[in-house]
Parts: C-alpha cells; sequence; structure tokens
C-alpha cells in the first residue's frame, strides 16, 4: 500500500437516499428509506463486501458509488473531495475512476456491438489513444480477462454467459479505474462458471491494485472474495468487520440470522 491508497477513493458520510413510495396519500406519503444514514469507505487494493437481503438497499448503494443516484442527504467524497453535481468539472475523472459491472451481462452489454467495439467504446467517448493504440487496448483487455483473441469479432450472444460478464469486466477496466463495483456479478451465471468470475476478479483486484466493491445477497459469496465485509438491514449498514470477524463472532442478530441460513457457497 502506497501513500495514495490511505485515503479512500469513495467515501460515504451518513448518506441517505429516501424515496416516496407509491402508497399513503399526497399529503401523508410514504418514504421509502433505501439508504439511512451510510458510512463507507474503499481504498485501493481491498474488496469490501455489501451483503444483505432483497430489498435491503445494497443495489441503491451501488448506484450511489458509481454517481448514477444523488443522495438525499449526506456527503460522497471521490480521493477525499466532495462529489458535487453531475455538471461538475471532477465527475468525467470520476466517469473514468469508478466503473461498474452489473448483474446480467446480457442485457448491461449492446447486443448488437461486436465485443471489439463494447471494448473500443468508452476509450473513444473519453478520447484515449488513436485507432490503432485503441485496437491494442482491446487485444489486451481481452487477455487478461481470459478471453480468445477471437471474441473481438463477435456479437456477446455468441459467447457464454460466463464470457460475457468477463467482457462487462474487460470493458469496467478499459480506462483503468481506482474502483470497481460489481453488484451481484456472479448471481445471473450458470454455477459452474461463478468460482471462475470470482477468481478473476480477485486476482485483477490485486494485480491492478484496484479497490473492489462488492455486492451480493449471498454472505458465502461476499466471504469469499472480501477483505471487509458490510452487513446492511433496512438500509442501514448493521454490523462491519474483516470476514473472520463477521464469520467467527458476528454481533448482530441480524448478521447471525444471515449466517444461519447461509446456503453453501456459490449455490444459490
Ligand atoms: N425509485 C424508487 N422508488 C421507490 N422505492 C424504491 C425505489 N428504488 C428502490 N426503492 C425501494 O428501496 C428499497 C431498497 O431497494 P434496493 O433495490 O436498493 O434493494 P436491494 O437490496 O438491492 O434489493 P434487490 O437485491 O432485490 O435488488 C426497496 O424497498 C425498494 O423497493
Amino acid at each position: 500500500m502506497n501513500s495514495n491508497d490511505t485515503v479512500p477513493v469513495l467515501e460515504l458520510k451518513d448518506v441517505k437516499v429516501y424515496h416516496r413510495s407509491r402508497t399513503g396519500s399526497l399529503f401523508r406519503p410514504n418514504i421509502v428509506k433505501a439508504v439511512d444514514g451510510v458510512n463507507f469507505t474503499v481504498r485501493r487494493g481491498e474488496t469490501v463486501g455489501i451483503v444483505g437481503e432483497s430489498g435491503c438497499g445494497k443495489s441503491t448503494l451501488a448506484s450511489v458509488l458509481v454517481g448514477l443516484q444523488e443522495p438525499t442527504a449526506g456527503q460522497m467524497l471521490f480521493h477525499g473531495k466532495p462529489v458535487k453535481s453531475r455538471k461538475d468539472a471532477a465527475r468525467k475523472q470520476f466517469g473514468r475512476d469508478v466503473s461498474v459491472v452489473f448483474q446480467d451481462p446480457s442485457t448491461a452489454l449492446n447486443s448488437r456491438m461486436t465485443i471489439q467495439d463494447i471494448l473500443l467504446d468508452p476509450l473513444q467517448i473519453h478520447g484515449i489513444g488513436n485507432e490503432q493504440s485503441r485496437l491494442a487496448r482491446v487485444r489486451e483487455l481481452l487477455s487478461v480477462v481470459g478471453l480468445p483473441q477471437s471474441a473481438a469479432e463477435v456479437i456477446p450472444s455468441q459467447v457464454s454467459g460466463g464470457q460475457r460478464q468477463r467482457v462487462a469486466i474487460a470493458r469496467a477496466l478499459a480506462l483503468e479505474p481506482s474502483v470497481i463495483v460489481a453488484d451481484e456479478p456472479t448471481s445471473a451465471l450458470d454455477v459452474s462458471v461463478r468460482a471462475q468470475v470470482l477468481n478473476l476478479l480477485s486476482d485483477l483486484k490485486r494485480e491492478l491494485n484496484l479497490g473492489m466493491v462488492f455486492i451480493s445477497h449471498d454472505i458465502q459469496t461476499v466471504r469469499y472474495v472480501s477483505d471487509r465485509i458490510c452487513v446492511m438491514y433496512f438500509g442501514k449498514i448493521v454490523e462491519e468487520g474483516t470476514a473472520t470477524q463477521i464469520f467467527d463472532h458476528p454481533a448482530n442478530d441480524y448478521t447471525k440470522k444471515l449466517l444461519g441460513a447461509a446456503p453453501s457457497l456459490l449455490h444459490t
């Protein structure tokens, strides 16, 4: 870890995301506290897992972390500085530095573009290099995620689900981010390829000194990849610790319940 790694790439301070629910009346709306006062950090070189049941606010938190959702209250810091509105100049750097891998690569990738064009897209949008260097970067990205060079020529539906998620990971890496937010990245995949994709993410984190936010409803999967685990319940982080602390000495009743209900690794 060098000195830059001591400042979190992303930090949330008492972040809240509240929605008006469809129930309730105009005068007395019901408020859904999707994220309710979350403090969170992620640094380069660490994987922070966020685990909790469906509806606890994981995806909302992910969308705040990648800049898709403005918090109702609280603050997000990027390399120690507040991230302001979408028009803020720092947002461009933010867009390069924080990338996302979604649950389902079938919907996350443009089905009509070749894999080469999918990987060229972020490089072109950010005006990186020339045509030749961009094509070289595509070849490098394919190799980094363990895909054959021939994959460049085909469209996403012509490769397997696991390979499609590798394409999504390659796209997330294209701009050399500091942090990747992976929201249920293995849940839509066949059980037989989940461990391969998890191992790829862990290897990339180590080799590229990435920060990783790994979000899943499955505590065993989170344990497999995470250095630190945050347990989420009804919009709040109710417990945080290393995998050993959480698994061997859970302090919170909800964590204990999650552990009690945890199915065997990677098989949900
Ligand atoms: N735009 C919205 N309007 C109203 N309620 C919302 C909105 N977005 C999310 N919610 C509610 O906020 C809560 C948290 O949702 P979120 O999708 O973040 O949870 P989650 O833990 O990711 O669940 P899942 O794993 O099922 O996606 C849920 O009760 C959800 O219904």
